[in-house]
């Protein structure tokens, strides 16, 4: 059992009073053996509580655990491991594909025959990853984007871990080898037994590979379910928002005319180091006080995530968007 639960974290960067809450009580656990997407806009927190999860970005507040206790972050079991979004960066281009993966194999005690050993498991991981063993001896330079991401794939393979985090690695990488990494990870975590927690800003690679997916908002966990719920019943305005966002050609575009249409248009980008009170999305919210003013209770009270599948909205429950309705003035009435 491999279960990774985070427990209201939040995480501040620099001071008290002129930092920043990057992540704010953020709860979600990625259960044994399975990928949970983490999606949302840049910034709204995702790869912060990806480095929290491996100490590289501390934990002011909450807890991350794995099987119930302490990940552990020192010492050679290093069980969550963290995959980056640029594969140009997080290989070192002076060390052959070998070397980068065997630094990445945890040292064990030096008995005659670990060389050949070390080799042998390269060899190993290399080809967990599909690629060619003689690859060892090449440098990052020579590969692809795609061979550079399985590098950084296997050398967080290397590693025996229990849940790998992805931040964005598909991100960087042509839409043609994005579909072959994708499948890769599907077959690798099925046979090895990994959990994933898989981080993107794009719902169509999350809807790919995801069981259930939990979406952020300016730091917070807005809404959070199992994938087909998520995506096929929207509770919160900005996972709508996001899926009106993913070029649909079957879908009509938002009529640009409508008045609450440009409301939202034109209301500015929330600012991270002054976060909006109440409900943090209120200031872009399309069903929210912008258009209609009746639900002020937005601007002030937080709303606790109790709905179906977890959204945190007080009119969750009003299905239909105001940006498709038109006329906020006719609209349903749910509070
Ligand atoms: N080391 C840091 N020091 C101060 N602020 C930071 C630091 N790292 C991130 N931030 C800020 O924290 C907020 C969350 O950033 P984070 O990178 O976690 O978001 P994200 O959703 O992963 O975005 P992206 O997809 O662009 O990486 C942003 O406002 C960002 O500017």
């Amino acid at each position: 059992m491999s279960e990774l639960r985070f427990e209201d974290v939040s995480v501040h960067y620099g001071s008290r009073r002129h930092g920043l809450t990057a992540v704010q009580n953020a709860n979600l656990t990625v259960p044994d053996g399975q990928i949970v997407g983490l999606v949302g806009e840049s910034g709204s927190g995702k790869s912060t509580l990806a480095r929290a999860a491996v100490g590289l970005a501390s934990v002011t507040t909450g807890r991350i655990l794995l099987d119930g206790a302490p990940v552990p972050l020192r010492g050679s079991r290093r069980p969550v491991q963290l995959v980056f979004q640029d594969p140009y960066s997080s290989l070192d281009p002076r060390m052959t594909v070998g070397a980068s993966i065997g630094e990445a194999i945890p040292r064990r005690a030096p008995v005659a025959g670990a060389v050949l050993d070390r080799r042998a498991e390269v060899a190993r991981l290399l080809g967990l990853v599909e690629l060619d063993p003689d690859l060892a001896r090449a440098f990052p330079g020579r590969l692809s984007g795609g061979q550079r991401q399985r590098v950084a794939l296997a050398r967080a393979l290397a590693a025996r871990p229990e849940v790998v985090i992805a931040d964005e690695i598909t991100s960087a990488l042509d839409v043609s080898i994005q579909g072959t990494v994708l499948n890769l990870l599907h077959k690798l975590l099925r046979e090895l037994g990994i959990s994933m927690l898989f981080i993107s800003h794009n719902l169509a690679v999350v809807r790919y590979v995801a069981t259930s997916i939990a979406v952020m908002y300016l730091g917070q966990i807005v809404e959070n379910g199992p994938a087909d719920d998520v995506l096929g019943d929207p509770q919160h305005p900005y996972t709508r928002d996001l899926l009106a966002a993913v070029p649909d050609p079957g879908h009509p575009p938002d009529r640009p005319d409508d008045p609450a249409v440009r409301a939202v248009a034109d209301a500015e980008p929330a600012d991270p180091h002054r976060p909006p009170t109440g409900c943090r999305y209120h200031t872009r919210c399309p069903i929210g006080p912008l258009v209609r003013p009746d639900r002020a209770r937005c601007r002030t009270e937080v709303p606790t995530t109790d709905h179906r599948h977890h959204a945190a909205c007080h009119y969750a429950s009003s299905a239909e968007p105001a940006l498709l309705t038109g006329d906020p003035t006719t609209q349903r009435s749910t509070s």
